[in-house]
């Protein structure tokens, strides 16, 4: 009996490596990332995590290797094609359009992802649809009571839940979240976790985090990235325990931390 095709994993980088100049930055990184997985991928600062986002994300092509969306290979194509394959990646500075709505930037986001520009003799039905799913997209990020609130006037962690929104806004099924919860105080943290962990239900989420408390909350997996190579990519007490993780990064973060607080 023939074995079926096995389920091509969301999100693959397969021996990527990315140079500037002479410089090696990304040095062969592997990673398979399940469809519905949440990942956070931690790692000392110049490891190279931004650069693997930018890889990802369409913003540099690698120098080798691939990267592979849902089995497709999407390694050197634009951001908009990658955004059009159905990833999308939020920014720690803002898309949002600060003299517009909570609501107008979310349908204004919707109408993009409908390619709307392109489709005018759709246009009817599809600002009835962009309304629509600009309506439900405003409940799930609990902005609906700020609806008509220019973006600007928002508090800064209500506009990073706006910026979610205009995130998952054209159905991505792959998001990448650059720092969510940076900026945010601890009460607040803790609701945009939850927040995330809501809008992402039953999509894959690549987190690039230095917070270990969102990592540990948030994350199914974590990917340790040294020195431009994941080292380490397992269930968070795993990573935990692992002996080249303490040694290369976590040993010496957890201590710090525990500093911190004592
Ligand atoms: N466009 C670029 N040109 C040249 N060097 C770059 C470029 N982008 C990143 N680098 C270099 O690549 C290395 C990795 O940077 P990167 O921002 O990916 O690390 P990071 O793990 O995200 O760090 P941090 O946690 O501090 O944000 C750094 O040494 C950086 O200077």
């Amino acid at each position: 009996m023939t074995q079926p095709p096995a389920t091509p994993a969301a999100l693959e980088l397969r021996a990527l490596r990315k140079s500037f100049g002479k410089t090696e930055i990304i040095r062969g990184a592997d990673l398979a990332v399940h469809a519905g997985e949440r990942v956070a991928i931690i790692g000392p600062n110049g490891a190279g995590k931004s650069t693997l986002f930018n890889l990802i994300s369409g913003r540099f092509a690698p120098t080798s290797g691939q990267v592979l969306l849902h089995g497709t290979r999407i390694d050197g194509r634009a951001p908009f094609e990658i955004n059009r394959l159905g990833l999308s990646r939020s920014f720690q500075i803002t898309n949002i359009f600060p003299r517009l709505s909570v609501f107008e930037n979310l349908r204004a986001s919707v109408l993009w992802s409908l390619g709307y520009g392109y489709a005018f003799w759709r246009r009817l039905a599809s600002l009835r649809d962009a309304n629509e799913r600009a309506a439900q997209l405003m409940a799930m990020i609990h902005l609906a009571p700020k609806r008509d609130e220019l973006a600007m006037n928002l508090t800064y962690a209500e506009q990073r839940a706006l910026e979610i929104g205009i995130t998952i806004a054209g159905g991505a099924s792959v998001i990448l979240l650059d720092e969510p919860t940076a900026g945010m105080s601890t009460t607040e943290t803790a609701r945009f976790i939850r927040l995330i962990r809501e809008v992402t239900e039953g999509r894959t989420l690549l987190t690039v985090e230095h917070d270990m408390g969102v990592v540990f909350g948030l994350a199914d997996r974590i990917a340790v990235v040294v020195y431009g190579e994941v080292i380490a990519f397992d269930t968070p007490e795993a990573v935990r325990a692992n002996p080249r993780v303490q040694e290369a990064y976590l040993g010496s973060v957890i201590a710090a931390q525990q500093a911190g607080e004592g």
